[in-house]
């Protein structure tokens, strides 16, 4: 008779690289549209949290952000994405290899007091005081920081967990401040609060064990992420230019390494193809043209290597 006890809708990731992912969320969008650009094909069944990769040995693992660089410190998880928050929250920075920093899942965890308040304007004003926080660990760092003592777990201060809507604390009389998460400022001012100090700048990461079982793998993965963040951040422009003004306008787009440069048939000009930052790209057509290139095309990048 078969073990009734073996779970056989379970998929086999033996001999897979385990690769995993926030399950839902704020990095949940931003991480299903990385996997798509560097060409990781899964089929994720409804309420499974394992999905086979089609393409590489690789397995997804869909688990909640704030337990990633756990499993990956410890090596039950081979590669993650999660936020910078969660690593230095979890105390795994030493246990993980930080690969790239995603520039997505931006923002800031805050300390925060009622704005109302006029005997709470910087977090020493806090001190020995109520603080409700999802980050008990960054909270009890910092405030050990305030009050000069070596040991975040002999401070004054009291420290409370919550494991969300952190915001709503002041409010309902639980804490005088609270430490949680800022981007928009959106939810901390519609709770009456206001940032009274900035604990830490964070945003998503992709990080590995520091013994990865498929380091080659992980360098792949790591490419390819490269190549996309790249090919995010640049476009190609291309323009034609009078020979005799290349040199200056090899200045104004000097390109990652150089521009390439091929001639026109036409006597005495050149076309030029470069990469430039997305960000500057106005400014650079203007001096562009201001120099005399015509025929000025911007293009977006697909994909990307060095
Ligand atoms: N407002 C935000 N803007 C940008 N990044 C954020 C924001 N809130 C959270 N993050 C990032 O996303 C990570 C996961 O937070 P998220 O809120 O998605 O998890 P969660 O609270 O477990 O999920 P949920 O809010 O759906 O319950 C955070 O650790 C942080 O790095
Ligand atoms: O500054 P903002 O743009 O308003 O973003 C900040 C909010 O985003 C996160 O909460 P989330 O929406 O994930 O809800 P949660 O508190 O349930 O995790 C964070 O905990 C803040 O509450
Ligand atoms: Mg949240």
């Amino acid at each position: 008779m078969a073990n009734a006890y073996i779970n056989t809708s379970l998929p086999d990731t033996a001999d897979r690289m385990l690769f995993a992912v926030p399950k839902k969320g704020r990095l949940y969008d931003q991480c299903l549209g990385l996997l798509n650009s560097i060409g990781i094909e899964f089929n994720r069944k409804p309420r499974h949290d394992i999905a086979l990769v089609s393409n590489m040995p690789i397995a997804l693992v869909f688990l909640p952000a704030a337990d990633i660089a756990a499993y990956v410190a410890k090596g039950n998880i081979d590669l993650g994405i999660t936020g910078l928050d969660i690593i230095r929250e979890s105390q795994t920075e030493n246990d993980v290899a930080e690969l790239i920093r995603l520039g997505f899942g931006k923002c800031k965890l805050q300390v925060q007091a009622p704005a109302a308040n006029q005997t709470l304007k910087s977090a020493e004003d806090l001190v020995g005081k109520r603080i409700v926080t999802s980050f008990i660990n960054l909270t009890k760092q910092r405030f050990a920081q305030l009050e000069g003592v070596d040991d975040p777990e002999k401070i004054k201060t009291q420290v409370r967990f919550v494991s969300g809507s952190v915001e709503a604390a002041c409010g309902l009389g639980l804490a005088d401040g609270i430490v949680d998460l800022v981007e928009s400022g959106d939810t901390m001012r519609a709770a009456g609060l206001h940032a009274i100090d900035t604990i830490l700048d964070t945003e998503s990461v992709l990080i590995t064990n520091q013994h990865p079982r498929f380091p080659k793998l992980a360098q792949v993965i790591q490419q390819r992420v490269e190549g996309i963040l790249t090919a995010r951040k640049f476009v190609l422009c291309q323009y034609n230019i009078a020979r005799s003004s290349l040199e200056s306008a090899c200045l104004i787009t000097p390109g990652r390494k150089a521009p390439t440069v091929t001639s026109l048939e036409q006597e005495g000009w050149v076309a030029v193809s470069v990469m430039v930052e997305k960000k500057l790209i106005g400014d650079k057509m203007d001096a562009l043209t201001e120099l005399g290139a015509t025929d000025i095309l911007v293009l977006d990048i697909a994909n990307a290597r060095a």
